[in-house]
């Protein structure tokens, strides 16, 4: 036994003389005492850097700008941005992964200025720049906010006084455009006023939001101020031409998102279809189309017409309540983003039949920083909760009135009176809304954005989103 272990810690003794630094060895609380020099940091040869190294069994452990990484080798492999490994002009991957060696292990390890070179042991060599480390590892991203906001409740947002954007200015500047989507970012919810009280109107804000669109609409305009332009015919052909480019690479319909409700969605109080929004009672708060597997992102209002009274908008940030919840009953967060349920849209009136089911837990975390992305609450429209055991289910129902509780806290509220030529654009993964009840005629147009164009234009004009 005795000679056994003592062969064992030689044979891990000549790993460490041949440069290897054992896993097993760090965990050894005798082993430093024993072997006072065998464990050895690579330090870099500018001390100004700041940054030392060293290869363990299965992981490399980098320490560099107040950062501790550790790096899995396939991961090191994995992402070797060398040219036939990388397309650097597509930003795909080329190397196949599965044809990574899971035991693989560089062969040396060696950094030149700021850069780190790893040999593997085909010959083959990845470098990484030291700050890319930084930037991609999961210790760097671990501690970043996906999406930076600003959480609220009525008095916050009214003191922080977000201006509305001016339909000119947001149509036709960029500034405009990135105002907008700035607040819109942090506070989920932004408007745009002095918009044509028309569908029309409404769809080009919506269609603002598109940077295909906004490309589009300057080259019509560098087309139509180049001199010597025949503004006539030249430039409808032009218009065709660009429609038809659009067309080709799928790019026509964006940001929409067409559901079952259209593109552009047009609604009174006439019962038209099977839901309570086509009445004129009062809506408590809720996000919409909880029944997708993957709701809506992005929710557009424009009211274009009411004679009568009531009928007021609400609208409660529901980040601001679960972060409320968060931190007075934290096992009742976690509850509500473990259990999965399903929310259910079933309608039969006239021609529209429907039956859609979505499924997902009310408050959804990124599970490495747990940062809330999407809360989806809908007290209308829940469905039957057959997905979990009746003990689980009594703590759902606690968790669920803490987070109901909140988001009916009267603070919370924010009520807007929507009026023509107002558009309100809605984060619905985040801020629920509601309305009062009303006396008579409305009517309201809109639509849903894929919020993932929206987010796209949000980071070319250099958002953090
Ligand atoms: C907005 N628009 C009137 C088109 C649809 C309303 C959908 C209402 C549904 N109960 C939900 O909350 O998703
Ligand atoms: O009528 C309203 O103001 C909003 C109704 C509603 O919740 C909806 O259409 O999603
Ligand atoms: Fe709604």
């Amino acid at each position: 036994m005795w000679y056994h272990r003592l062969s064992h810690l030689q044979s891990r003794l000549q790993d460490l003389l041949r440069g290897r630094v054992t896993h097993w060895a760090l965990q050894q609380s005798n082993f430093k005492s024993l072997f006072p020099l065998a464990i050895h940091w690579h330090h870099t040869a500018s001390k100004s850097l700041n940054c030392v190294w060293q290869q363990h069994e299965d992981h490399f452990e980098l320490q560099y700008a107040n950062n501790v990484m550790r790096f899995d080798y396939v991961w090191l492999r994995d992402h070797c941005r060398s040219a036939s490994c990388y397309n650097s002009k597509t930003h795909q991957r080329s190397l196949d992964t599965a044809s990574v060696d899971l035991c693989i292990q560089p062969k040396t390890i060696h950094l030149d200025e700021t850069t780190l070179f790893f040999t593997w042991p085909d010959g083959h060599v990845t470098r990484y720049d030291l700050d890319w480390l930084v930037k991609n590892s999961y210790e760097g991203q671990k501690q970043k906010v996906i999406q930076p906001r600003i959480l609220w409740n009525a008095e916050i947002y009214q003191q922080a006084q977000v201006p509305a954007v001016d339909f000119q200015t947001f149509l036709e500047t960029k500034e405009g455009l990135k105002n907008f989507l700035q607040n819109f970012l942090l506070y989920g919810i932004a408007f745009v006023e002095n918009v044509p009280p028309t569908q029309k109107h409404t769809e080009k804000v919506a269609e603002r939001i598109s940077l295909i669109s906004q490309r589009w609409r300057s080259s019509i305009q560098s087309a139509k101020t180049r001199p010597g332009a025949d503004c006539g015919s030249d430039h409808e052909l032009l218009i065709a031409k660009f429609r038809l480019k659009l067309k080709k690479v799928g790019k026509t319909t964006r940001p929409f998102r067409e559901t079952i409700y259209g593109r552009m969605w047009f609604f009174t109080s006439d019962f038209s279809r099977g839901d309570t929004a086509y009445t004129n009672l009062a809506l408590d708060r809720h996000t919409d189309t909880t029944y997708f597997q993957e709701p809506c992102g992005i929710q557009v209002f424009h009211c274009l017409k009411h004679e009568g009274t009531g009928g007021r908008t609400l609208l409660v940030d529901g980040f601001y309540a679960a972060e409320q919840v968060l931190q007075k009953a934290p096992e009742e967060f976690e509850l509500l983003s473990k259990v999965p349920l399903k929310h259910e849209y079933i309608e039969n009136v006239g021609e529209c039949q429907n039956h859609m089911i979505g499924v997902g837990p009310v408050l959804n975390t990124y599970p490495w920083n747990k940062e809330l992305y999407l809360i989806r609450y809908n007290n209308y429209d829940r469905a039957v909760i057959n997905t979990v055991p009746y003990d689980v289910v009594h703590r759902w129902y606690t968790a669920h009135r803490t987070l109901t509780r909140e988001l009916r806290r009267p603070e919370n509220e924010f009520w807007v009176k929507l009026k023509p030529g107002k558009v309100l654009f809605i984060d619905n993964w985040r801020v629920l809304h509601g309305r009062e009840s009303f006396t008579g005629y409305r009517q309201l147009c809109g639509c849903y954005l894929t919020r993932d164009d929206v987010l796209n234009t949000a980071r070319l004009l250099g958002l953090q989103a």
